[in-house]
């Protein structure tokens, strides 16, 4: 399991603080939910964990079995679906899955005839992305998470254009792959973090602790 320890971290966009001064040990729970209103910093924190955003102040440490990894180096180990991360347009199913998993170790070795069927694709296997549903989108973004080795899962609005079928869906592979790894997730959809025993509530930082 890793461990990520967030330490006064605070982010500001200008003159607009984001967050302040969150510090948690996020190794309290497996599963984490980020909450708050639209705008309220939700993606942002994602980012900030995921290393893709600097912080203004504090820090994150993290670590994989008690060795320290750099925020330099936290992206090859963790995975990220958003809505604002897009798919290459222009690959096939089989392409994106091979390119994907040349970077990525698959999960307990899975092929990607399997990570296909377990996608309900199948039958979709030579179209390219951009012929693709938005909900067949959203499920390969998920399965390339789920589907990947590593110990770290991070969601912003996972069930976004998900059926109900697809809905369900996500939460199988909830149970099915996330066991043993740590899985954020950015939401306002108690459905979708259901499964999570903590919850940031991102309003709660706007402000600093008084002391
Ligand atoms: N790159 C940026 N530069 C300046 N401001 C930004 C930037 N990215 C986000 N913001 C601002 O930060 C605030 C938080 O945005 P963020 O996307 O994190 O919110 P959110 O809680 O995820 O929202 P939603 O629920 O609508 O997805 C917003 O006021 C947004 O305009």
């Amino acid at each position: 399991m890793i461990s990520i320890q967030l330490d006064k971290i605070s982010k500001r966009f200008q003159f607009e603080w984001i967050f302040k001064d969150i510090s948690l040990n996020l190794d309290d729970a497996k599963a984490w939910a980020i909450t708050g209103s639209n705008g309220s910093g939700k993606s942002t924190l994602l980012k900030c964990i995921s290393g893709q955003l600097p912080l203004t102040s504090g820090s994150i440490l993290y670590s994989i079995n008690g060795n320290s990894i750099s925020d330099a180096t936290i992206y090859q180990h963790l995975v990220i679906s958003a809505p604002y991360l897009e798919l290459p347009e222009e690959f096939t199913l089989q392409e994106v899955l091979g390119f994907h998993f040349k970077f990525k170790k698959a999960f307990k070795d899975l092929s990607i005839k399997k990570m296909i069927d377990i996608m309900y694709l199948s039958e979709h296997k030579n179209k390219t992305v951009s012929q693709f549903s938005s909900g067949m989108k959203q499920r390969l973004k998920l399965g390339l998470c789920f589907f990947s080795d590593v110990p770290l899962i991070l969601l912003d609005e996972p069930s976004s254009n998900l059926d109900n079928k697809g809905c369900n869906w996500y939460l199988s592979l909830v149970d099915d792959f996330g066991r043993d790894r740590k899985i954020l997730v950015c939401s306002n959809e108690p459905k979708e973090y259901g499964f999570c025993k903590q919850n940031i509530v991102i309003e709660h930082y706007k402000t600093r602790p008084k002391l």
